[in-house]
């Protein structure tokens, strides 16, 4: 807090400052005043502000000046004419004094010039600030008079208040006349006649420097006004300096940079000469120094210049060396461009290597057939154990070493990839998520986890039972990334289905059937060519429809809780079943095309020596069963291995359940599981073995499975025609049947004529009358040869009929065939399904042996009947006899068809002559015979044989083969769409 008696210390100063101040200004208006229109009878130097207003109340002394400074200003101007009158002693009646400041006040107006209200001068008594108003007009004034002088009347007026007026820190009245000539410096309205004024083309430059100079002033000023007060008061009353020397020095400062600034922008400009002083003693001319005797600033100009010349040399200077520079950049920017362009062109056909290079892997890939082997290595349960791994190498290289053995024996195996035993489940799965994308390309892909008990194969394929999110295994991440697919191909629809099941001792379970959590399995059956049927080899198994990965995990959960585990001396937890996850994506684009495909994810139960596993009874039935199928595994990778013509799927379900991904256009992955320890070596070497021969094989290349709608139209027909044809089969064969019992009945009973029931394809019926009409004739009976005669010829035409009808029926098929088989060229050329082509074919050609058969059929029961006809027509006459028997071999020729027909059918059927049929119906043995040599080539279990079916003319009907629908001993049993070479049914 301040101290009262300072605060009124201050207070008292700056009133007696402002007092000062206004006084000042009092006597600037009073001298300007003075001179513009004369003495105005003031009674002191310093008016008070009573005198000072008294004298200007008739308004005459104001009127004069302004019409002084602008003639006409106030037009008329009411004066006393009494003479030797003063200003002041001019009294004139009120409304004169008003009419005189009244335009006074309008030609101040008009001005722009600060006013005062007309009351202000007219009050007898004076208030505060009233008298500022007047003092602050006349100054106004003042100003644009200087302003009128200064300019010559050109440019624009505007009014500044100067500083120096309304802050002037003159203290003393009685030095004031005396400094007033010092005074008017400060009052930079005020002109000095020394001052040359600055040559100026523009009032706004004028008007734009004394602004600033004003604004510099200003803020000196009011930054150390206290200061500056106190210095003033202090220096004044000490002597030390004149406080208008300080405001000179101020004011040459800012005149000094000002000037300056002006040099700058004069030498900017080009104008290197300059309207100053060339003396360094007296200045006359410069107009900076203010006509001080002595000052150096030609000499500073003269520095400056030189700087200057040097600066604009070392710009040029610098100016060349910049478009030298410039030009080296410009240079080195066309070699950079080139350099570009080359690396580019050299990006792209590295980019374009790369790509061949990516595509001929591939096709390396496909034309090996697409299986690929990785080998992954458990950790040790034991830190620090050595263990039985030597070496892995980055390409794929694994040497193992046997611990227990003294001498150092190495065993390499090489594979597509070895992980170590840090590899992470992520690191694992990168090198199979190529093959999860081919699943939803259309192409079937199997990865299956094999190795000993405890390798991990779990691991890998679910993750371990507590873990976290990284940990999960190939199952779900290939899951997630099939949904996430499938979310991300917008133009195609998927739909994603799972099904769960188990291999436990030879049977397959159904993990995600209802069933599963009681223990009650129903049975499964796998079907072989499963194209037929949606793609699905277990249509038995519970299909679950999932859109999430969550669906899927749930599912999972559910299954594994169904499988079969056990405690083996191995594994605390050992899987004593093969576990196959297959997913079905079906996917339809909106052209309507449509791929299918499936992933097999298969944890195979793990293969173990039954004597170090240390089982028993339930477990060691295990164990054999695994081990069973495990080597039928084998076998079937050693049959493609070796590109046998026959691979043994059948010997076990495994192989059965992944015939279509091990030997089909699938893609194959196996990751072989090892386990470090020195005591697992010999399963280790007997797992990298397998795994060794596995990687020799070569599948040939992957096919997609895609269809389009044209195809699937087609196929759709072939399908009803078939249908079509198999109850018209069916027809026939019931009717044949019923046949064969009026026959034997008709036989048993001559001649009685019986009617025989017409269907369309009743050939069977026609031979069966024909036969009958033929006995008939053996009675010699005229009437009935007659009958004989007409029924024969009856009977051919109705043959003849049947026998294009069947033919216009097979037509239809072979030209749908044909199309489909086109249809799938153009595929194949697009990248398409040659297989669909390939299995339509071999269906179609199935269909036409079918067909062929049932047509030969008819005919080998032609031919008994003649033969029967010929035996029994002893009194028969020849002629005739024979004639019947022509035209009975001609319907048989008719009915089997063209000779190329018969080429077709016969290259996979194995009655081909005369001569066999002949053998065959004399020796039913050999057929049988046949049957075994076929079994035991084939090893495909022929089916039972009840009875011969040329038996049927002597009482042993077709239906005694054990199915309708099983093929008669003539017709080979199915055979895989990977054998084709037909001899071997021969
Ligand atoms: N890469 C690995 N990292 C860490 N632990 C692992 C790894 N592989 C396997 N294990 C652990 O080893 C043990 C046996 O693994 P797992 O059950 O997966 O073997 P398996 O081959 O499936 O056995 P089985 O054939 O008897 O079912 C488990 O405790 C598992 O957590």
């Amino acid at each position: 807090m301040e101290e009262p008696s300072r605060l009124s210390f201050r207070k008292g100063r700056l009133a007696s400052r402002k007092a000062e101040e206004a006084a000042y200004r009092r006597f600037q208006a009073a001298t300007w005043l003075e001179k513009m229109v004369g003495p105005l009878g003031l009674p002191s130097q310093q008016p008070s502000e009573q005198e000072f207003v008294s004298c200007l109340k008739n308004g005459l002394v104001l009127c004069n000046a302004i019409n002084k400074i602008q003639p006409g200003a106030v037009p008329k101007v009411v004066t006393n004419q009494s003479l030797g009158l003063t200003w002041e002693n001019q009294t004139l009646p009120a409304y004169q004094y008003f009419e005189n400041i009244r335009n006074f006040l309008d030609a101040v107006d008009e001005l722009k010039i600060p006013s005062f209200e007309a009351s202000d001068i007219e009050r007898d008594t004076v208030e505060a600030g009233s008298v500022g108003k007047i003092v602050d007009c006349i100054l106004g004034l003042k100003a644009y008079h200087d302003w009128k002088q200064f300019s010559r009347g050109n440019g624009t007026w505007k009014y500044v208040k100067s500083p120096m007026v309304s802050h002037a820190k003159v203290g003393i009245h009685s030095k004031m006349p005396a400094l007033s000539s010092s005074v008017r410096y400060l009052d930079m309205s005020a002109k000095s006649e020394k001052l040359q004024p600055m040559k100026l083309d523009d009032d706004q430059r004028t008007e734009g420097k004394v602004d600033s100079l004003v604004q510099a002033m200003t803020d000196i000023l009011s930054n150390s006004k206290e200061n500056i007060d106190q210095n003033i008061f202090d220096s004044w009353q000490q002597g030390t300096e004149d406080p208008l020397k300080l405001f000179n020095r101020i004011i040459s400062s800012c005149l000094q940079e000002q000037q300056l600034d002006t040099v700058e922008d004069s030498m900017m400009e080009g104008n290197t000469t300059l309207d100053v002083c060339s003396s360094n003693n007296i200045c006359k001319n410069c107009s900076f120094c203010l006509g001080k005797t002595s000052c150096n600033h030609w000499q500073l100009i003269e520095s400056q210049e030189t700087e200057l010349k040097e600066i604009k040399a070392l710009l040029s200077n610098t100016k060349l060396e910049c478009a030298a520079l410039q030009s080296q950049v410009q240079n080195d920017l066309t070699q950079i461009g080139n350099q570009l362009e080359w690396l580019s062109a050299a990006a792209d056909g590295y980019h374009r290597a790369v790509k061949e290079n990516r595509n001929l892997y591939n096709m390396l890939q496909e034309l090996r057939g697409n299986i690929q082997v990785f080998c992954r290595v458990r950790p040790a349960f034991v830190a620090g154990d050595k263990g039985s791994i030597d070496y892995m190498g980055n390409n794929g290289t694994l040497i193992l070493l046997d611990q227990l053995k003294s001498q150092n024996v190495r065993k390499a195996f090489q594979f597509n990839k070895v992980f170590g035993p840090n590899a992470t489940q992520e690191e694992v799965y990168k090198e199979t998520e190529s093959l999860i994308r081919s699943v939803m390309d259309g192409y079937n892909v199997c990865i299956f986890a094999y190795g000993q008990t405890g390798s991990g194969k779990t691991y890998s394929m679910c993750g371990p039972e507590i873990g976290s999110a990284k940990d999960i295994g190939i199952n779900s991440k290939a899951l997630n990334d099939l949904f996430q697919i499938s979310c991300i191909r917008e133009d195609i629809k998927y739909e994603i289905h799972v099904q769960m099941v188990e291999i436990y001792n030879e049977q397959i379970r159904d993990l995600l059937s209802e069933e599963a959590s009681t223990k009650k399995y129903p049975l499964m059956h796998i079907i072989r060519n499963c194209s037929s049927n949606g793609g699905l080899s277990l249509p038995d198994a519970t299909m679950h429809h999932v859109q999430s990965t969550s669906d899927v995990m749930n599912l999972m959960k559910a299954g594994e809780k169904n499988r079969a585990f056990s405690c083996t001396a191995m594994n605390n937890r050992s899987s004593r079943s093969h576990s196959v996850l297959t997913i079905h994506v079906c996917g339809r684009d909106v052209l309507g095309n449509t791929l299918q495909s499936c992933l097999h994810l298969v944890d195979l139960a793990g293969s173990e020596r039954v004597d170090k596993s240390e089982v028993t009874g339930d477990r060691l039935k295990e164990a054999q069963h695994i081990n069973k199928s495990l080597s039928c595994l084998g076998d079937v990778i050693a049959a493609l291995a070796q590109k046998s013509s026959y691979i043994p799927y059948r010997n076990s379900k495994l192989t059965q359940l992944l015939q279509n991904s091990l030997g089909g256009h699938a893609k194959m992955l196996m990751l072989a599981h090892v386990s470090p320890e020195a005591e697992s070596y010999g399963e280790t070497i007997s797992t990298l073995k397998f795994a060794q021969r596995v990687s020799t094989v070569e599948l040939g290349a992957a096919q997609v499975n895609k269809e389009s709608s044209e195809i699937r139209d087609l196929r759709e027909q072939v399908d009803n025609l078939k249908k079509e044809l198999a109850s018209r089969e069916r027809e026939k064969a019931l009717h044949l049947h019923k046949m064969k019992e009026n026959t034997s009945f008709s036989e048993r009973k001559l001649p009685i004529k019986s009617p025989l029931p017409r269907s369309k394809f009743s050939t069977e019926n026609s031979v069966m009358r024909l036969r009958r009409l033929s006995l008939e004739g053996c009675g010699h009976d005229d009437k009935s040869q007659h009958q004989n005669k007409n029924s024969e010829s009856d009977l051919q035409q109705k043959t003849q009929i049947e026998e294009e009808q069947l033919k216009e029926v097979a037509h239809e098929e072979i030209k749908a065939n044909e199309t489909i088989e086109k249809l799938g060229q153009v595929n194949e050329i697009e990248g398409g399904l040659p297989s669909c082509s390939a299995i339509s074919n071999s269906s179609s050609v199935n269909q036409l042996t079918t067909l062929g058969s049932r047509c030969r059929q008819l005919g080998e029961v032609e031919t008994p009947d003649t033969n029967k006809i010929k035996l029994n027509s002893n009194s028969f006459s020849s002629s005739k006899g024979s004639h019947i028997r022509k035209s009975l071999k001609t319907i048989g020729k008719l009915i089997n068809g063209s000779e190329k027909r018969n080429y077709q059918v016969s290259s996979v059927m194995p009655f081909k002559q005369d001569k066999d049929l002949h053998a065959s119906k004399k020796s039913p043995a050999t057929v049988e015979s046949r049957y075994k040599r076929r079994q035991s080539l084939t090893n495909v279990q022929a089916f039972e044989i009840k009875g011969s079916r040329r038996s049927s003319l002597g009482g042993k009907s077709v239906e005694s083969y054990s199915t309708v629908g099983i093929p008669g001993p003539k017709t080979p049993p199915a055979f895989p769409a990977s054998a084709k070479n037909t001899n071997r049914w021969l």
